[in-house]
């Protein structure tokens, strides 16, 4: 057989290959120190998987060198632990269990490696061993793009682009594997070196698979950083509009919900009423039983008055122990019912010395087109009307 024309050389190759993984490790590094504080989890196995890779080249670099005994079985160890230690990263980072799943993935990887070394060590050439390494390679390919693509279901924008690109990454790692062996396969017990033509395809896809794969990383860490961003800013929004101490809308979101509820009530043609209620002498439980017990009968009251509402109602707290609710689709005798239920039941909270709390309430039917502030100082007259008239009842505002 005619030695074929060589137009890139194994050194060449191997140092390429080197480059590479190096630089992918170093980027990936870097990327790893600023995702670590923001909790990324996982991302560190991605260096370590490309930093093993940066080895395994290394050693192949080394092979002709007088460490060839120590670099080739080496070199070979590291490609083949790359892939599950790519899947180890995957895992840890959607916090998916790593056993048994991966014993099956560790243990082609070992036992791969002990035929290879059999192999070789019986002195095998280059070809034989090629062809042994590529089937390896593409059984675990098959097995990583199968956790691939069982994970794509359970995950969201922008993560299940970067599982695709790594998925990709999989799928040229197995077409490129057969392609190999049938290119290889030929040579198999000849003692020839590898064709050139087969190292020059072999180096475009091995750096098209390391490209793939460090961009799909990234945009995976990019989705992560996104969805904690989206995350912190609703909790903050939450928490903006929830009231710290007694978990209804605070006083300024629920002014401006109930100016939505109130514009949707006037194109819908709905009855809406405005119930303002306010506890009657608290005062004395802050100044007889503290203030912490203050708080927890105004923390026992908006519970009370959250079980008590329809859904579509809104419950807020307007400031010390003064209450608001938004009845949105309710008639003025409805409204009337409930706010009189109301403060009968609350007298069912009670402080730690057994007294029972009242309740004055003052009522406002909306007239459409009415702006949340009127309807608000209507019934926050007819609060000091109930007050006025000895507490413990609910006023209705005449207008
Ligand atoms: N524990 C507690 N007390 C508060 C809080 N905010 C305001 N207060 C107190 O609540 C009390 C409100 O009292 P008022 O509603 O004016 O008086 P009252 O004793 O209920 O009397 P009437 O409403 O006239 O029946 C004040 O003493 C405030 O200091 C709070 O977040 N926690």
């Amino acid at each position: 057989m005619a030695r074929p024309r060589m137009p890139l050389d194994l050194t060449t190759t191997f140092t390429i290959s080197t480059i590479v993984h190096l630089l992918m490790a170093v980027l990936l590094g870097l990327f790893w120190r600023s995702a670590r504080r923001r909790g990324a989890v996982g991302f560190g196995w991605w260096v370590v998987n490309e930093a093993v890779l940066t080895g395994g080249a290394l050693m192949l670099l080394a092979s002709s060198t007088s460490l060839g005994w120590l670099a080739v079985p080496a070199s070979n160890a590291a490609f083949l632990a790359g892939m599950p230690t790519l899947e180890l990263g995957l895992r840890i980072w959607f916090r998916r269990r790593i056993w048994p799943g991966m014993a099956w993935r560790w243990g082609l990887a070992l036992v791969g490696f002990a035929i290879w070394f059999v192999v070789w060590r019986q002195g095998h050439d280059y070809a034989t061993r090629s062809v042994i390494f590529t089937a390896l390679t593409t059984l675990q390919a098959l097995l990583f793009g199968h956790y691939v693509l069982t994970q794509l279901r359970s995950v969201d924008r922008p993560s299940r682009l970067g599982l695709g690109l790594i998925g990709l990454g999989a799928a040229l790692i197995i077409v490129m594997s057969l392609w190999r062996s049938v290119q290889t396969w030929p040579y198999v017990g000849s003692g020839l070196p590898a064709p050139g033509h087969l190292l020059a395809v072999l180096m475009v896809v091995n750096i098209a698979v390391a490209v793939t794969r460090v961009s799909a990383m990234l945009l995976m860490l990019h989705g992560r950083v996104e969805a904690r961003l989206q995350a912190v800013g609703m909790e903050l929004e939450r928490r903006a509009n929830t009231d710290a101490l007694t978990g209804v809308a605070s006083r300024a979101h629920f002014e401006a919900a109930s100016g939505v509820l109130l514009n949707q009530a006037r194109a819908s043609r709905l009855p809406a009423c405005l119930m303002v209620c306010d506890m009657d002498g608290f005062k004395a439980i802050n100044d007889q039983l503290g203030h912490p017990e203050g708080d927890a009968v105004l923390t026992r009251f908006a519970a009370l008055l959250r079980d008590s509402l329809r859904q579509g109602d809104l419950a807020g707290r307007l400031g010390g122990d003064e209450f608001a609710v938004l009845l949105f689709n309710c008639s003025p005798a409805t409204a009337r019912g409930i706010g009189e239920r109301l403060c009968q039941a609350a007298g069912a909270v009670r402080a730690s010395d057994g007294r029972a709390i009242s309740l004055s309430a003052g009522l406002a039917v909306a007239v459409p087109g009415e702006a949340f502030e009127a309807l608000y100082r209507r019934a926050d007259r007819a609060l000091y009307a109930a007050k006025a008239a000895g507490r413990n009842r609910i006023v209705a505002d005449p207008a």
